[in-house]
């Protein structure tokens, strides 16, 4: 959202950035234009199951989003007094599905900015059909390969749970999806054409795309000393660096065997993942004897680090992430080879559509259980890494060849240009 403030406001708009106090620290630094993007903090109020000083879903165990979706909720006052003084054109969110009434009262309009795939919107939210149907994909929806298969489909029954108050996580999307005045995605044609013409059928209304929406490289700061040194050490493409986003804490044994995992590629690694459940630091939950074995080629990290400055750095070969969507688009606009280990059913949609549709990735098999173990880690790392393999020579191929193709021709501009333009003629 910040990244799309930013394009905004390079074409002199005004936003109002609302936000929890907390976050306010990590994203001031990325706010590029303060003359025009001015943060307006929100105090979260407390809820009942919500642990104290919670405010963004990185300080929560997934399972406790529906009283973070609760809290937010209860900021409406808050909000609306915002929209009242600053009396905005045009309202963005995602979450917050009350936001297209609250826009109408005052006058606004109001974009739904989808950040997650639209194969995953696509095979998750139709109109008329209900969240039960859903562990088949829809008639008509356009892919065999970007579905989730056999236990998989699990991770759907979130979608019928409460999240908030009186409302489903289900129903909380597809209300602003339905009453938004415009659908927009986090995506491009070029990587989700199929699947954002399928949305466009079944809302009977146009979508706009926004493209990847990455803030230019040379606006942020530099890569922090410690790391810029820790990886000039290593041979340029040799580095493999894992992160799993903001949200998930693995168990004490898949931590454990995660970094058993790296440690069986016997190339050099950087691990930045938040502690295991039930530790408070990494070091109290690393596997015996691991940090002695590992000590000259491998750091395990249990805070943020620069994901975008990283992974831009020559000594990295190799990123295994969860797919995020962020992470994702962050994966095929550098030059690293990419390993997936997906652990939401959102994040299961990104990897088949970089690993089976655009064959640029591979994924980490995990058993029918979903544990996945050391060996499946090392081994997908290996077979992308490992010198002249086929897959590895094929997935290097299709990405050089994909983001070539999104970086060369001004696509990435020309997508927040279009957008700004379609969105300036809405007001
Ligand atoms: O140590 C770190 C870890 C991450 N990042 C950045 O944080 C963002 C993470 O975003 P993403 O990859 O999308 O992961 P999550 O934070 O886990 O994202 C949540 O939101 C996404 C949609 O925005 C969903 O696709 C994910 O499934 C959901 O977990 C990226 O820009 C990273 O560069 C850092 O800068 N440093």
């Amino acid at each position: 959202f910040l990244h799309l403030a930013n394009k905004l406001a390079e074409k002199g708009h005004k936003i109002t950035f609302l936000l929890p106090k907390k976050a306010l620290k990590q994203l001031e630094p990325l706010n590029l234009f303060p003359e025009c993007i001015v943060f307006h903090t929100l105090t979260i109020p407390s809820v009942d199951g919500l642990p104290d000083g919670a405010q963004t879903t990185a300080d929560i165990p997934i399972t406790l989003g529906g009283f973070l979706a609760s809290a937010m909720d209860r900021t409406r006052g808050q909000v609306e007094e915002a929209v009242r003084l600053g009396k905005p054109d045009l309202i963005f969110f995602d979450f917050a599905h009350w936001i297209p009434e609250v826009a109408k009262e005052y006058g606004a309009k109001c974009v739904n900015f989808l950040t997650i795939s639209a194969a995953c919107v696509a095979i998750s939210f139709v109109p008329g059909r209900s969240p039960d149907e859903l562990t088949v994909p829809p008639p008509g929806y356009p892919s065999s390969k970007v579905v989730l298969r056999g236990q998989e489909t699990n991770f759907l029954s979130f979608l019928s749970y409460p999240f908030g108050d009186g409302v489903t996580f289900y129903e909380r999307i597809m209300t602003g999806l339905v009453k938004c005045d415009v659908i927009s995605i986090r995506t491009c044609q070029e990587i989700e054409g199929i699947f954002c013409d399928f949305i466009e059928r079944e809302f009977q209304r146009k979508v706009l795309l926004t493209g990847p929406m990455l803030p230019e490289p040379d606006n942020i700061k530099p890569l922090e000393d410690r790391w810029h040194q820790w990886l000039n050490r290593f041979e340029p493409g040799s580095v493999v660096y894992c992160s799993l986003g903001s949200q998930i804490i693995l168990e004490k044994e898949e931590f454990q065997e995660l970094c058993l995992g790296m440690e069986l590629t016997g190339l050099p690694f950087l691990v930045a993942v938040k502690p295991p459940k039930g530790a408070s630091t990494i070091q109290e939950a690393l596997p015996e004897g691991f940090e002695d074995r590992v000590k000259e080629r491998g750091v395990v990290w249990g805070e943020g680090v620069q994901q975008p400055l990283i992974l831009a750095h020559p000594s990295i070969g190799c990123f295994v992430s969860h797919c995020g969507f962020g992470s994702m688009w962050e994966s095929l606009l550098n030059d690293c080879q990419i390993v997936f280990i997906p652990h939401l059913g959102e994040q299961i949609f990104n990897t088949r559509l970089m690993s089976e549709e655009l064959e640029v990735s591979v994924e980490v098999k995990r058993e029918e259980t979903g544990w996945f173990s050391k060996e499946n880690i090392s081994g997908a790392v290996r077979s992308v890494m490992d010198n002249d393999t086929e897959l590895g020579n094929l997935v290097r191929r299709n990405h050089a060849k994909l983001k070539e193709s999104l970086l060369s021709s001004g696509i990435i501009s020309g997508y927040a240009n279009k957008y700004v333009e379609a969105l300036e003629k809405l007001v």
